[in-house]
This record gives structure tokens, sequence and C-alpha cells, in this order.
């Protein structure tokens, strides 16, 4: 099984976990390009080998300034906006850095106007970033807008981020997701968190380190106990590792196959620095496919379906595996609905949240079960009605189930206008 293990030596920020996910061999390239599709504003992302205490890493070198351009690129001025987006070769100004190292992460951001949550789940869901990509970024933002939402006492759609909307940030985010496209792993897993001590200075004044957003999103992620100075990992950091980490951890028994370093932009008496490692884990026979889900369930004899179906979109929107219901006669002879949620542990405390504020329960009960899951892929069958993508379940090397994607499938059906049954025999004929 691949695992990408997310070493936060350091803490961890945006910045840094992109970086270091491009030193360890993600596509610079691949995500620049679907960036600069994005809505916002102008922008060069470099990725600059640095040295942090004798550690080389990548660091990245995000400009926005539109009057820096134009000042080196006069001849180009009518064609800015294609220019501005790409790769610039412009490795001259290292020199700036060192003045940088000293500066707080936060004054790198761009003084736009702030965005609201909603504004930038919505470029999101418009753009054409790849699915996973959509689903992931999304992710990370929802956990960094409910945390600030319940720090600043806002509703998470209107939280106006004053730095997480800034533009950095927003890259930071969507370019980890694209990064993650360049790798095949079955699962993220993270190191414990150091969040460093003291203050940061933010948009409202000095706060705590680690500040309240950070502390709020890290709940139930094990916080390591190495501590500096400063403030090691940021809200963006620990969303991106809230929403996509499987399971959080020490490295698992396996072989390294590939790291990668990303720096930070402050120097401390430590590397400063997070470390991606791309392993195959050793998998023990007895417990193969078997991994931890949590089960929880309230029942309710009080609400509409309506409500009902809403609190179902928003228990998956909160990170569920599975949500169903069950229809049950409850005391007083009242006809009820019992809300089964299944989730990963990293997801269920949201869920129980979810559970609690979008359902009428006064209580839930949770428990954690077994479960064994088949390894998955894909493969691509080309039928007599055109190329159809079939799921297939391994355990280990035996291959228990082949099933059609249904979309391809029915899609097929309505092209060449004949029954789906039609489709779905020549597939299996096909396989
Ligand atoms: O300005 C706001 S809303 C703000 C709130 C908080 C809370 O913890 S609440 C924290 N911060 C600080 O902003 C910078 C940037 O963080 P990124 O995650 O965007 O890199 C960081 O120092 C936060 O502690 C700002
Ligand atoms: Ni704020």
């Amino acid at each position: 099984m691949k695992i990408l293990y997310l070493d936060c030596i350091s803490g961890i920020a945006g910045d840094m976990t992109l970086s270091a996910l491009v030193d360890l061999g993600a596509d610079p390239a691949f995500i620049r390009s679907h960036l600069a599709k994005l809505p916002l504003e102008l922008f060069t992302i470099e990725f600059i080998p640095v040295n942090r205490r004798g550690i080389m890493a990548k660091w990245l070198d995000l400009r926005f300034s539109e009057r820096d351009y134009l000042h080196d690129h006069q001849d180009h001025q009518d064609h800015h906006d294609d220019h501005y987006h790409r790769h610039h070769d412009h490795h001259t100004h290292h020199d700036d850095h060192d003045e940088r190292f000293d500066m707080p992460d936060h004054a790198r951001h761009h003084p736009h106007d702030p965005r609201k949550a909603a504004d930038i789940l919505q470029m999101i869901a418009a753009s054409d970033l790849p699915e996973r990509v959509k689903e992931r970024s999304s992710a990370i933002f929802r956990v960094i807008a409910e945390a600030e939402g319940k720090i600043h006492g806002v509703d998470p759609d209107d939280v106006h981020f004053h730095e997480v909307g800034a533009l950095d940030s927003i890259l930071d985010i969507i370019g980890v997701c694209l990064a993650l496209e360049c790798f095949e792993f079955d699962e993220l897993l993270v190191s414990p968190v150091p969040t460093g001590t003291g203050r940061v200075r933010t948009a409202h004044g000095l706060y705590p380190v680690p500040a309240p957003a950070t502390a709020e999103i890290l709940r139930g992620v094990p916080l390591s106990s190495f501590t500096e100075e400063g403030e090691l990992t940021t809200p963006t950091g620990a969303g991106i590792v809230k929403a996509l980490a499987s399971g959080f951890g020490p490295m698992p028994a396996g072989t390294i196959d590939r790291i990668g370093y990303g720096a930070g932009t402050k120097d401390f008496q430590h590397p400063n620095v997070v470390r991606a490692i791309l392993m195959t884990k050793e998998s023990d026979p007895k417990r193969s496919g078997l991994q931890s889900v949590i089960v929880i369930e309230a029942q309710v004899d009080d609400m509409t379906g309506e409500a009902l179906g809403f609190a179902m979109d928003r228990l998956f929107e909160s990170g569920a595996l599975d949500v169903y219901f069950t229809p049950v006669y409850m005391k007083k002879n009242r006809p009820g609905v019992l809300v089964s949620v299944l989730a990963h542990p990293e997801s269920a405390e949201r869920c129980e949240q979810t559970l609690l504020t979008e359902t009428s329960t006064f209580g839930l009960r949770k428990a954690v079960m077994e479960r064994k899951v088949l390894d998955r892929c894909f493969i691509q069958i080309q039928s007599p009605y055109g190329p159809i993508r079939v799921k297939q379940g391994w355990d280990g090397e035996r291959l228990v189930h082949q099933s059609p994607e249904f979309k391809d499938a029915a899609a097929a059906a309505c092209s060449f206008g004949v029954p789906l049954e039609t489709v779905m025999q020549a597939i299996y004929k096909a396989l």
C-alpha cells in the first residue's frame, strides 16, 4: 500500500506543504497551468532551492505585483495577462529572499479585499479544476471557515478571511491539491503536529500561538511535544492536514521511495521544513484491508423529510463515508428514523457536531468498528458502445468484483439509443 506521509518536523503551513510536494516530484507546470485558469489576480509562482540549517529544500516564491511585471516586461504590456501567469525565467532575485526570512508569514499577503468563504467555494465549484482537486480544496476551506466562524462568532459561509482569503492561501491550498494529483497513494498520513508558542500578529491584533483558528482546527489531532517560540503551524497548514489526512501518528513501518523538503519562510534554530515522504507500507496479511470506522447513530421522531435530506447532505459535507436512514418504531408508538453515519476516525467529530446541529436529536451514540475493504482500481474497456470504465475490487491477488461504471454505461445507452441492459451485457462480454 502506498502512503504519502507528511512529517511536520517544524509544524506545517500551506506554502511549505506545496513546496515539499514539488520537491517530492509534483509537476510545477501542471500546478501553474491550473492555477492560472482561476479568476484571480496576476501572480508568478516559483520554487527556489534554499538551505534551512543544512537541509536543502524548496521554498515557494509567490509574487503578485503587476507593477513589477510591467517594469520587467515593458515590451509585453499588451499581453501581460498571458505572460504573467507563466513561469518566467527570473531566478536572479535570490538576494531579495534573505530580507523576507524575517517577515512574518502573513506579511506576504496581497492587500486585496477579503473574500468570503462562500465566494471561494463557488469559484472552486465553477472552475475547470479536476474533480478531486475541487473536493479536496473545498474540504480544506470548509474546515478553516468553520474554525474561523466559530472563533469570530459568524456563519462559516460569511467568514471574511483576512489572511486565508488572501490570494496566497487560495493558491497554496488549491496548489497542494493539484500537487497531490501528481502522486499515486492510498492514504495520506501525518505526523503529530508541533504548533509553536508565543504570539502572532493578525488582522485582529496580537493572538496567542497556536492561533485560535489553528487550535480549533487541530482539535482531536495529536500534537507533537517539540516546541519553539513562533507560529510553527498556521490555520492553512492545520486545515490541509485536518481535511485530508486519514490518520496521524509516527511514520509507519515500510520502505521509503522518495522524500521532498518544503521550507518555511522563517529561519529558526532548527530546520524550518516539512518533509513529504512517499513510501510503501508493509501490510499485515492478517489485517489486510481492515480499517477502523466510526458508526454514529441517533433516532428522531420529529423531523420532516426535507430537513432529514438536508442533514444527510451536511453529514456528507462533514466527511461522512456513508449516511443512511432506517425507519424505526419508537416509544409512544411513534414512527421515527434511525440516522446512521459511517466516518473515518478523523472526520467523526465533525460528523457528530453536524448530527447534533442538523437533526433534532439531543444525543448520539458511537462505536468503533473494523471494516474490511477491497483494494479498488479502475480499468477501461472498449465495448461496442465505446470506452467504459470498470471498477475492480481486489483482495490481495484475487479479483473479487468487477462493476461497470454506471454513469458510463447509462451515457452510452443514451448516445446509442439502446437499452441499458444491452450495454451492460456487451460490457460483461468484453470483460
Ligand atoms: O485575521 C484573521 S481572521 C486571522 C485569524 C486567525 C485565527 O486564528 S482566528 C489567525 N490568523 C493568522 O493569519 C496568518 C496567516 O495564516 P494562513 O493560514 O493564511 O497562512 C497566521 O499568522 C494566522 O495565525 C489570522
Ligand atoms: Ni478575522
